[in-house]
């Protein structure tokens, strides 16, 4: 299978949302539980993927959610061509924040970067302080595309990255004037899916 493009992506939002845990559990098919150590700067990890039968080179970056790393990640957000924003459904300030986040997206990200906004920690719905119709909503306000997901039970992680994936493989492939793929339906076609099928 040939390989086709290499595509930066950026993983954002408050400290301890499980942006570094996401991303273990995307590429290692784990969840380390315990304590919890905040990120230092900013690290990546590649992730080759195959999308509709080419591969994909994802470099993913994982940034530091900690407010006094916030000007070294703001340097990464150029080159970033997609943006995933996390909140964790049991912290409603981290689900506040997110506005503040996408204000600065828009101020240092490029104008067509991919956005997609999770609300992890799904798993922990005995302490849920914000609703999915919540997060829904606010995706809907900004224009993103939205879901839940788990790092610890890998629910929608690999969905997650296989969709932003998929969308920046036909924006590099797709010429303007053809129909262009629809993240948003691919998303719901999928989660639908995954109750009952593996990920195709
Ligand atoms: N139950 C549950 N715990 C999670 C999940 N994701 C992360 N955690 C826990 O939440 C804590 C913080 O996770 P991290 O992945 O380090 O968070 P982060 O967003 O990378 O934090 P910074 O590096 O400071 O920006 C850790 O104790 C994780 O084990 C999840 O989906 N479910």
């Amino acid at each position: 299978m040939p390989l086709m493009c290499s595509l930066q992506t950026i993983l954002v939002g408050d400290s301890g949302v499980g942006k570094t845990s996401l991303l273990v559990q995307f590429d290692q098919g784990k969840f380390i539980p315990g304590s919890f150590s905040a990120t230092v700067g900013i690290g990546f990890t590649n992730k080759v993927v195959a999308v509709d039968g080419v591969k994909v080179k994802l470099q993913i970056w994982d940034t530091a959610g900690q407010e006094r790393f916030r000007s070294v990640t703001h340097a990464y957000y150029r080159d970033a061509q997609a943006l995933l924003l996390l909140y964790d459904i049991t912290s409603k300030m981290s689900f506040d924040n997110i506005r503040a986040w996408l204000t600065e997206i828009h101020e240092y990200a490029q104008k067509d970067v991919v956005i997609m906004l999770l609300g992890n920690k799904a798993d922990v719905s005995s302490e849920r302080a914000v609703r999915t119709e919540d997060g829904a909503s606010l995706a809907r306000e900004y224009g993103v595309p939205f879901m839940e997901t788990s790092a610890k039970t890998g629910m929608n992680v690999e969905l997650a990255f296989l969709a932003i994936a998929k969308e920046l493989k036909q924006r590099a492939v797709q010429p303007l004037d053809e129909p262009h793929f629809q993240i948003h339906d691919y998303i719901e076609s999928q989660k639908k899916k995954s109750s009952c099928c593996a990920f195709s």
